[in-house]
């Protein structure tokens, strides 16, 4: 939590000046209960009105003095803790953007959601709440414990003895509270990824017509959200009575205490009046406690969630930190494999194993394999989007690890199995790969990748505004936008993620024809036989293993495996024709 608060350097002025306002405030609010003593001892009890004029006025005067300053306070403190969620929020955005994809895993996107968006807010709201209140309540407890004890010794002492098991308790209470808000906020991020796959895949529920399903787990997780949330809101409902409890037998106990001191002439009424109004105004600021031990723990909890992502140690990220692209060396699309293995952080089984091959500049590489054998892991390894276990991934000769980050990545383009499309126009999209080229350049990368004619059909051409993730358009018109985006950044090393998959047979023959026309290294996840033959290197995965590597031609005379996917798409005659 407190290093949330290096966030509040930056607008120290609004929040000292918070605090000082708060401060008079409090100052002004305090002495009330003396001036009314005044009124009733020296004017009503002494029949003398000028008196009671006198102390009236100030008494008057001083409110409307506590009141300007109670709002000049909530002003300086809601821009402080609002400016600080600002920069707080920016920063972990600034953090996550910077993340690698493992680490970014590793929290998954629901929960960052939650940790930029709910848990920033908490922690504003109990920046706001610190420079409010939170000084202010202790303020107002030991100013009232005070001034009683000036008016009254005897009776003041009443109200000290209420304190330490309120300190007890109150403690108690946070600790346990903190720990149980940990848990509510874990369930808000489960609710926001139910709400995100749901809302993904939307379309998929519809046709299942899965909606009722969805409905239930939705409000299965939601329920469990409230569950936890209705429990420490009960925890922490039981502060108020235990305040009211002790701070009315306190009170009992004065007035019991009072009536006697007034017979024996050892105390007089203003003073009794008083001590009472100042255990009444310690039970005003005690009530507000209730409701700061639930902002405090519940603001703990969220501000060690964004602690976890701003202290999140990224060596992959790290080495590119201080870098940039510009003085790196150009990348010629050299690709080496040597031994590599590779598993994933979250599970113990090897996805990749002892993979080495070699792939020269401008070759066309496609790899081949069952579903989950590894391939898109494979490619992965290439961006350093993960790096390996066992082995070493070389670029032009270099590992990988010791690449300039940007440089590599801006060497490459890439097209991921999952369609990724912006709201926004379609030439914004392409250009989304290299935000200086000319629509002359967005046109040929479209050109390129066999969607300029669909694109001159759309109704506004270029200009056509795409929904969320493209819905206007058909999955093979989203597929190659997403080509012509990765062509655009003339890249040195091209991979496609089983990005041709939505193509008929023409068009990807087509798409094929031009990738060869251009000079970088193309790596190709595919199913499909008619992608690979033409291939300079074809890799054949089998459950993470490279089993075997080599041209066409050479495959079918020495892969079994080769030859059973080529009869089961071209059949048995084909074969051995
Ligand atoms: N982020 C991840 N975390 C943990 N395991 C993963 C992750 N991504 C993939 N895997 C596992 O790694 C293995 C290989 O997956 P990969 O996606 O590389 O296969 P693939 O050959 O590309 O499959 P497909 O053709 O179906 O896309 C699978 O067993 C999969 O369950």
């Amino acid at each position: 939590m407190l290093k949330m608060l290096s966030f509040l350097y930056k607008y120290r002025i609004a929040a000292v000046a918070a605090l000082l306002m708060m401060l008079i405030e409090l100052t002004v609010e305090i002495t009330q209960p003396y001036f009314i003593a005044k009124i009733i001892d020296d004017g009503i009890r002494q029949d003398d009105i000028s008196v009671v004029w006198l102390w009236g006025g100030v008494l008057t005067v001083s409110t409307a003095l506590a009141f300007a300053c109670g709002i000049a306070s909530s002003f300086f403190a809601a821009h402080a803790s609002l400016g600080l969620s600002y920069d707080l929020r920016e920063k972990l955005y600034r953090k996550v953007q910077s993340f690698s994809y493992s680490v970014f895993n590793r929290f998954a996107a629901p929960s960052l959601i939650t940790r930029l968006t709910a848990d920033v807010n908490q922690v504003q709201d109990l920046v706001f709440m610190s420079l409010r209140f939170m000084t202010r309540v202790p303020l107002v407890v030991i100013g009232s414990i005070l001034m009683a004890l000036i008016v009254n010794v005897k009776l003041g002492l009443l109200l000290v003895l209420t304190v330490p098991p309120l300190f007890v308790f109150v403690v108690w209470m946070t600790r346990k509270a903190i720990r149980m808000f940990h848990l509510v906020q874990q369930r808000l991020d489960n609710v926001n990824g139910v709400i995100q796959e749901n809302l993904i895949g939307i379309r998929l529920i519809r046709v299942f017509v899965r909606m009722a399903n969805e409905i239930g787990r939705f409000g299965a997780t939601s329920g469990k959200l409230m569950q936890d949330s209705v429990r420490v809101l009960r925890l922490t409902e039981s502060t108020m009575p235990f305040i009211f409890l002790l701070m009315n037998a306190g009170i009992i106990a004065v007035l019991w205490f009072g009536r006697q001191d007034i017979s024996t002439g050892s105390a007089t009424v203003g003073e009794v009046v008083a001590v009472v109004n100042y255990s009444l105004r310690t039970i005003g600021a005690l009530s507000v406690l209730s409701w700061l031990v639930v902002v405090y723990s519940r603001s703990s909890a969220s501000a060690e969630r964004v602690q976890e992502v701003l202290a999140a140690e990224d060596g992959m990220e790290a080495a590119a930190a201080g870098q940039s692209a510009q003085n790196a060396c150009p990348i010629e699309g050299a690709v080496e494999f040597d031994k590599v293995s590779f598993e994933y952080e979250t599970s113990e089984l090897a996805v990749l194993s002892d993979i080495s091959f070699q792939t020269y500049p401008g070759e066309r590489i496609a790899i081949i394999g069952a579903t989950g054998s590894g391939k898109s892991s494979l490619i992965q390894l290439i961006p350093r989007l993960y790096e390996p276990r066992e082995g070493a991934v070389r670029v032009d000769g270099t590992d990988v690890r010791q690449l300039n980050p940007f440089a590599l990545r801006g060497a490459i383009g890439y097209v991921p199995q999952e369609i990724t499309l912006f709201s926004g126009t379609v030439r914004e999209n392409i250009a989304w790969g290299r935000e200086d080229a000319t629509m002359e350049e967005v046109m040929e990368a479209a050109r390129q990748a066999q969607i300029h004619e669909t694109i001159g059909s759309l109704s506004d051409g270029y200009h056509t505004m795409l929904g969320q993730r493209g819905v206007n358009l058909s999955g093979g018109q989203k597929q190659r936008l997403m080509i012509a985006r990765a062509l655009i950044r003339r890249p040195a090393i091209l991979i496609l993620d089983d990005s041709t998959s939505a193509l008929d047979v023409r068009t990807e023959a087509a798409l094929l024809e031009e990738l060869k026309m251009l000079s970088c290294t193309t790596f190709i996840i595919t199913q499909k036989i008619s992608s690979t033959s033409s291939a300079d290197l074809i890799l054949l995965l089998d459950e993470g293993r490279l089993i075997a590597q080599g041209k066409h031609e050479e495959l079918m005379q020495t892969s079994e495996l080769y030859r059973r996917i080529y009869q089961s798409q071209y059949g048995e005659v084909a074969a051995h024709a």
